[in-house]
């Protein structure tokens, strides 16, 4: 990738959804880019359409009117399968709740998909345990989610997004499910991980005190960015 390039250019982004009938223009004309190395909070009360914005970027669904560039390609225009390689080779998700495989270690959580994006097993081990470690999992490595606590599965569905080197890493509320205290500290680290990496990320959240962590603050009200 470019390093000057933006990794994300949303321009004139807008999305209406229909409930019984009634349209909502939920975003109605979104313009951000995201520069490399760059973490922003995206703030906006509930229903403001932090999620569907995410959404957009993440190239998850379709419906969006106005252009997505990733790395500098247009995804508005690509077929699906391009769309789903350009996320493989640039994007990492954390949700809200961890989603983590939960037959499967913490270490092998993280392994995963790398192995999908076709690194070989020594190597993703290597970097799973590395990442988990710098998270203060090392101890944890081969308990399953159900056997950790909400804030280490956490810590490891943050580990899992960073593990294939995304550019820019996605997070809805990534500590909205965590008590105050923990949401801090597993927020902190999750921050020095990206910026460890180099990596950019977009951060919904309702939280004005987490959002001001952040490099930049840009917040959704009635479908617009201000
Ligand atoms: N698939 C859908 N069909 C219809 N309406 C939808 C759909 N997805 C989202 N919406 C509507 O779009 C609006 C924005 O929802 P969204 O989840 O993006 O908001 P949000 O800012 O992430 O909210 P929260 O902070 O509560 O998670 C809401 O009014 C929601 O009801």
């Amino acid at each position: 990738m470019n390093n000057d390039q933006p990794v994300v250019r949303l321009t004139d982004l807008t999305r209406t959804f229909e409930q019984g009938g009634v349209k909502i223009d939920v975003l109605r004309g979104v313009n951000l880019t995201i520069a490399p190395g760059e973490i922003v909070a995206l703030l906006g009360p509930s229903g403001s359409g932090k999620s569907t914005m995410l959404q957009a970027v993440g190239l998850l669904e379709g419906g969006f009117g106005g252009k997505i560039e990733i790395a500098g390609v247009d995804a508005s225009t690509l077929p699906t399968d391009g769309r789903t390689k350009l996320r493989r080779e640039h994007l990492g998700f954390v949700y809200q709740f961890h989603h983590l495989l939960p037959d499967f270690t913490a270490l092998e959580n993280v392994v995963i998909p790398q192995l999908v994006a076709g690194r070989d097993r020594v190597e993703a081990e290597e970097r799973a345990a590395e990442i988990l470690g710098g998270l203060g999992l090392e101890h944890r490595l081969e308990h399953r989610p159900s056997q950790l606590s909400g804030g280490e599965q956490q810590r490891v569905a943050v580990g899992r997004a960073l593990a294939n080197r995304p550019h820019l890493v996605l997070a809805d509320e990534p500590t909205g499910n965590l008590d105050e205290a923990t949401s801090d500290k597993v927020l902190a680290e999750f921050l020095d991980l990206v910026r460890g990496e180099g990596s950019s990320a977009l951060v919904a959240t309702h939280n004005e005190r987490l959002a001001a962590r952040m490099d930049r603050v840009v917040r959704l009200k009635d479908g617009i960015l201000a």
